[in-house]
């Protein structure tokens, strides 16, 4: 019996494609921390200089944090090195622990770019500008270290996984040895209000998993895993319906309610969504209209200015036409812009000394600069060399199907269209016929096409830790091997077919990377769209891949040692859509596919095959004119018909050759 770990993790494989962005560490406790049973999770920390300085821990306790922002800018310059676009302008505000800030703001009014500013992941630009001050409990950024979580728009997970697998991976790779994984998993599951779906795969747009709602909260979870200090949201509701929206927001309130420091963008939240925050931000076209508590007091504040929201509307529709610019008429667009360059201006006269009090003179003192490149990624804590074996592991027998058909193609169609040309000619002369070519190429090059996919095996089965038989080891030289003949044979008929060498060049391996797309590890049959399905069934690499897996896998017992682990090697299988088939059936048909490019070859050389233009076929005048006297037609209708019949002729040869 053998562990997992011993062979291609699939499932790791999964798990490392879902966290391969970020990998997080796990940090010393604090004792002033906000207690939290489930956080630990990071995914960028800032710098860290000063070992006094605010540490995250990793207890299940969440260090406050609090994140000041100052005259924050960012813009664009031109070719010329003039100022092109503004993207944020002078903008002020801070996040404070167990709160929840929103950003709110019209569409393009700079809520990504802000939340990119304050996460640290503001993607650099030689175009790009960004000056201000950043605050992490009253330091300057580049001095904390802090851990904060980013939940993107997007979810990117692997589907094939349920929701326990995907967080309990993200677990395995980023929680030290002395945690108990499983419980963390259970607790975070209940927190996140995924219990429900534990056991549901993910799921993608073509096999129905969990809903958007709930894959949005598998995101958060995820992040958590590292207890983040602070979280920042981008658009957390964006495609969701109202009811998931709502549970969304509803997590990300508890979760500041619990200590975290949460900040998040939304574009135009329906009231009960705008009930729960407890802090706003309000942009538009990059600058800053409001910041300041949300609810009664927002509203106040902006009546105390000249602008008072209608009894039973929603607080954040009313902002959102305050704010706006209306481009539907010049005059319009005037009027509107004239009225939030009023809103702004009275907002910066206002603003309140006592929001940044505590922490003005940290700020003015540092002169930091904020830059985008001051964050890094937290060193994985999983060891590099375990990550090596793991993902060598995993590469391992794609690398092996995809490189020995390559390297086989790549030969072939190099040297075969020259050759093509000299065959040609020779066979023009009627020297020899192309079947005796054909076979005696292909017996003659057999050793050689072989010693490729052997020498590779020898070398790299031991090397990567495959299954110790040898038995294994031949069948799997076996599998390489009529690949690389599947491979050769193609090469052949792309020789055959393209004009010139550099035309087979471009061709074949076009060809070869379709086939490596559906060969079975980046899209495997189930998930190929239907008008594409009959792909996988010629890819020589999804065979060879199948084939190589099957000999892996089969019978193999595993170390059960996580809840996401499989038990055999069947079940492996099954993950790669495989569970069904068998090595026999693999082979032949990789046996099939290189027949049957050789017979394209065949057919191809023989269709293609040079025509030169003959004379029409005439007899001597003295001869036709005795002859067609004989037959009583006309000399030139007797001539016609001799000319049919030589084409007859002709062409009857032709067949038959
Ligand atoms: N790297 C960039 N290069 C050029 N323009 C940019 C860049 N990043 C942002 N912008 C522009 O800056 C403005 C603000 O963009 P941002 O994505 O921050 O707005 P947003 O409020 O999040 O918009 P939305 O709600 O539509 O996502 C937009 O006009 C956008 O096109």
């Amino acid at each position: 019996m053998e562990g997992i770990g011993q062979h291609i993790p699939t499932l790791l494989a999964a798990g490392l494609a879902l966290v391969s962005l970020r990998i997080y560490p796990y940090s010393p406790s604090s004792e002033n921390s906000v207690h939290h049973e489930h956080a630990k999770a990071t995914i960028t920390e800032i710098e860290d200089e000063n070992d006094d300085l605010d540490t995250d821990n990793t207890d299940g306790s969440v260090k406050p944090v609090v994140v000041q922002w100052r005259n924050i800018s960012c813009v664009l310059m031109d070719k010329a090195g003039e100022v092109g676009k503004t993207l944020l302008k002078n903008i002020s505000g801070e996040a404070k622990p167990g709160r929840l800030l929103a950003i709110m703001g019209p569409s393009g009014s700079g809520k990504t770019s802000l939340i990119n500013v304050l996460a640290g992941q503001l993607p650099a630009s030689k175009q790009m500008r960004l000056n201000g001050h950043l605050l992490v409990n009253g330091r300057p950024v580049k001095n904390a270290k802090h851990t904060v979580a980013y939940v993107r728009q997007e979810d990117l997970f692997f589907s094939q996984l349920t929701v326990r697998e995907t967080l309990s991976l993200a677990a395995e790779l980023q929680l030290g040895k002395d945690v108990d994984k499983e419980k963390y998993v259970d607790d975070l599951l209940k927190r996140l209000g995924l219990g429900g779906c534990a056991g549901t795969i993910v799921g993608d747009k073509k096999v129905r998993g969990i809903s958007g709602g709930e894959k949005k909260r598998l995101s958060i979870a995820c992040e958590l895993i590292a207890s983040p200090s602070v979280i920042f949201a981008d658009e957390p509701t964006t495609g969701l319906d109202a009811f998931q929206a709502e549970q969304v927001m509803e997590t990300l309130r508890e979760l500041a309610h619990d200590g975290h420091t949460v900040i998040c963008s939304i574009h135009q939240p329906r009231g009960s969504i705008y009930a729960k925050f407890d802090d706003l931000m309000l942009l538009s076209n990059g600058s800053l209209v409001y910041m300041g508590p949300a609810g009664e007091k927002a509203l106040t504040y902006f009546e105390s200015i000249g602008y008072k929201c209608p009894e039973h509307v929603n607080p954040a529709e009313f902002f959102a036409d305050l704010i706006s610019i209306d481009y539907s008429t010049p005059e319009r667009e005037e009027i509107t812009r004239g009225k939030l360059a009023s809103l702004v201006n009275t907002f910066s006269g206002r603003i309140s000394e006592s929001l940044y009090g505590k922490y003005e003179s940290a700020a003015d003192n540092s002169g930091v600069v904020v830059r985008s490149s001051s964050v890094k990624l937290v060193r994985p804590h999983v060891g590099w060399w375990k990550q090596f074996r793991i993902l060598l592991r995993r590469a391992w027998l794609q690398v092996a199907a995809v490189n020995t058909a390559m390297a086989a193609l790549t030969k072939t169609v190099n040297v075969f269209p020259k050759e093509r040309t000299i065959v040609q000619q020779e066979r023009t002369k009627g020297s020899y016929g192309l079947i005796p070519y054909l076979l005696s190429k292909l017996v003659a090059e057999a050793p050689i096409s072989a010693a490729f996919p052997l020498a590779f095996a020898a070398v790299v089965y031991p090397m990567t830790g495959l299954h110790p038989t040898f038995s294994r080891f031949l069948r799997l030289s076996g599998i390489v091997t009529v690949e690389a003949f599947a491979a050769s044979a193609m090469g052949l008929t792309v020789g055959a077919i393209a004009p010139t060498s550099e035309a087979a060049s471009a061709l074949g391996p076009s060809i070869m990377t379709v086939f490596i797309v559906f060969g079975g590890y980046y899209v495997n049959e189930e998930n190929t769209p239907l008008v594409f399905r009959w792909i996988p069934k010629v890819s020589m690499i999804r065979w060879a891949f199948q084939a190589l897996c099957i000999n892996e896998f089969t019978g193999l017992k595993f170390l059960k040692e996580k809840s996401f682990d499989v038990e055999n090697g069947e079940q492996a299988l099954d993950r790669l859509s495989f569970g069904k088939s068998s090595l026999r059936e693999a082979i032949l048909q990789e046996g099939r596919i290189a027949l049957f490019w050789y017979y394209l070859t065949y057919f191809f050389l023989k269709r293609n095959k040079p025509r030169y233009q003959k004379f029409e076929a005439l007899p001597h005048p003295t001869a036709l004119a005795e002859c067609s006297r004989a037959s009583g037609k006309s000399e030139s209708d007797f001539a016609e018909d001799i000319t049919d019949a030589a084409n007859a002729s002709a062409d009857e040869d032709q067949a038959s050759e």
